[in-house]
């Protein structure tokens, strides 16, 4: 049922075989231009009519009330209520240890240099709600912000049909849970638009949600598009696009698992990525019939078939698992299992993932919901270059620049050098002026 891609002999780049779904961003990206500029002239007139135009409804009151946040959680069911609270648990256990500390260095005597790192101020936190509903992604976003210090936090997700034009409940009560209480029913581009440029007023006239310095969260490729649009007036983490999985597997792996895993993430989107690479074609035969078995039997069976045989699916059979690290670090998946013996030496070899997940029992849907770990994480290849969402994505580190008259007399004759080289002499001069005897 996969593609197969054979790169057994060694012959070609691994980095021409696996192509990304035809998703053109820089195209998204002046499809959405006139909607962002929309967004920004007319505000609150401009994000309804684009609501209405791709949600098929647009609540007159786009800032969801106290009241249905508060109530979303009272009617959360029992046992969603506590795996929501134990995923809040795990990921607030990994992210707060993962706050990183104030570090002074001292340069030389009477010279030091601290980083201290500065939580973003106002956040916006964009949550999808288009093809499925991620209160899961509520607490990945807003865990780490937290984390950080944020102070201002604000979520946007789609508004929905079936919800009276309100984002879905259970990504409510999560907020509720969270202790968020500035959440938007807007979704799309026109979400991250009103996010960066802020919408000045309601249906009501009155004063409404205040530009963010930074938004945070996936989406489809028109919140992705709108993300790349806008940074610059408004910070962002890694685009988070459709959801990849890459599996490098040996024949000590359980095709039956392997499917199943390719299957959980090719539920998100009909461009979502699943890739096995592996040097059994054993495995890749045995992979296929679990695959025409467990398909036809899942829910999103339709979904799940049009990812699994689009081209930015497939095997990829390699002659070892050395080639398959090649393979695999030359995709950089947004997600990489590793299901091979000595699977955690496999692992630490992994140059570029937005996360591993080792050995048989660490699925990647652990980590969309209880690992502790986050699952916002980049995708299309930007794990080459990008981290997943975390603590730090929230943190500026700004240098403490603190040196005495002793320690600046001492290197000043360097900067006055260094100026010069630079035909910048007035650098200079604001050093020797200290050291200069006034008349
Ligand atoms: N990488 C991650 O961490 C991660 C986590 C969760 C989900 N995802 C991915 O996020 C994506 C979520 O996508 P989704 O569609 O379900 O939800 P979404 O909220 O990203 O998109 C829905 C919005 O898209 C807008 N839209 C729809 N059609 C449009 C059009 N033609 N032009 C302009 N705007 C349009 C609508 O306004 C709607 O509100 C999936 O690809 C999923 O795989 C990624
Ligand atoms: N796998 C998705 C992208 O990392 C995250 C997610 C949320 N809910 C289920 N899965
Ligand atoms: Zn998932």
């Amino acid at each position: 049922m996969l593609n197969r891609i054979d790169l057994r002999g060694g012959a070609s780049d691994p980095r021409h075989l696996l192509p990304r779904a035809q998703l053109d961003v820089s195209v998204a990206v002046e499809q959405i231009r006139p909607l962002v500029a929309a967004v920004r002239e007319h505000g609150y007139q401009a994000v309804r009519e684009a609501s209405e135009r791709f949600d098929g409804v647009a609540p007159e009151v786009l800032r969801v009330p106290a009241e249905v946040i508060a109530a979303a959680e009272g009617m959360l069911d029992p046992q969603v209520r506590a795996a929501l609270l134990e995923s809040i648990a795990r990921a607030r256990k990994v992210h707060d240890d993962q706050r990183r500390a104030d570090h002074t260095t001292q340069v030389v005597p009477g010279g030091t240099v601290t980083e201290r790192w500065v939580p973003v101020d106002r956040v916006g936190l964009y949550v999808p709600g288009g093809l499925a509903m991620y209160p899961s992604t509520v607490v990945m976003n807003v865990v780490p912000a937290q984390a950080a210090g944020v102070r201002s936090l604000v979520v946007a997700s789609p508004p929905q049909r079936d919800n009276d034009g309100l984002p879905d409940p259970r990504v409510l009560a999560a907020c509720a849970l969270l202790g968020v209480d500035e959440v938007y029913a807007v979704g799309g581009a026109q979400a991250v638009a009103m996010l960066a440029y802020g919408c000045a007023v309601d249906a009501t006239g009155s004063a409404y949600c205040d530009p963010v310095d930074m938004i945070t969260g996936p989406g489809n490729i028109w919140v992705t598009a709108a993300k790349r649009l806008l940074r610059g007036v408004v910070g962002i983490d890694a685009e988070a696009g459709p959801t990849e999985i890459a599996i490098l597997a040996d024949d000590t792996a359980d095709p039956v698992h392997v499917a199943a895993d390719l299957i959980s993430q090719a539920e998100h989107d009909p461009l979502a990525a699943s890739v096995l690479v592996t040097p059994s074609v054993e495995l890749a035969d045995a992979v296929d019939r679990e695959l025409a078995r467990q398909v036809p039997a899942t829910k999103h069976a339709e979904r799940v078939d049009t990812a699994l045989r689009g081209e930015q699916s497939g095997v990829v059979l390699v002659d070892d698992l050395a080639a398959g690290l090649r393979v695999v670090d030359a995709y950089a998946a947004e997600h990489l299992e590793i299901q091979t013996a000595d699977a955690r030496q496999w692992a630490m070899r992994v140059r570029n993932a937005g996360a591993i997940f080792v050995g048989a029992y660490s699925p990647v849907s652990l980590g969309d919901y209880c690992a502790g770990s986050n699952h916002v994480l980049p995708t299309g290849g930007c794990a080459r270059h990008s981290s997943g969402l975390s603590v730090q994505s929230f943190l500026r580190g700004i240098h403490l620049v603190e040196y005495t008259e002793a320690a600046l007399r001492e290197v000043a004759s360097h900067v006055v050098t260094l100026a010069g080289v630079e035909d910048l002499p007035a650098h200079g001069q604001a050093v020797t002026a200290r050291f200069e005897a006034t008349a």
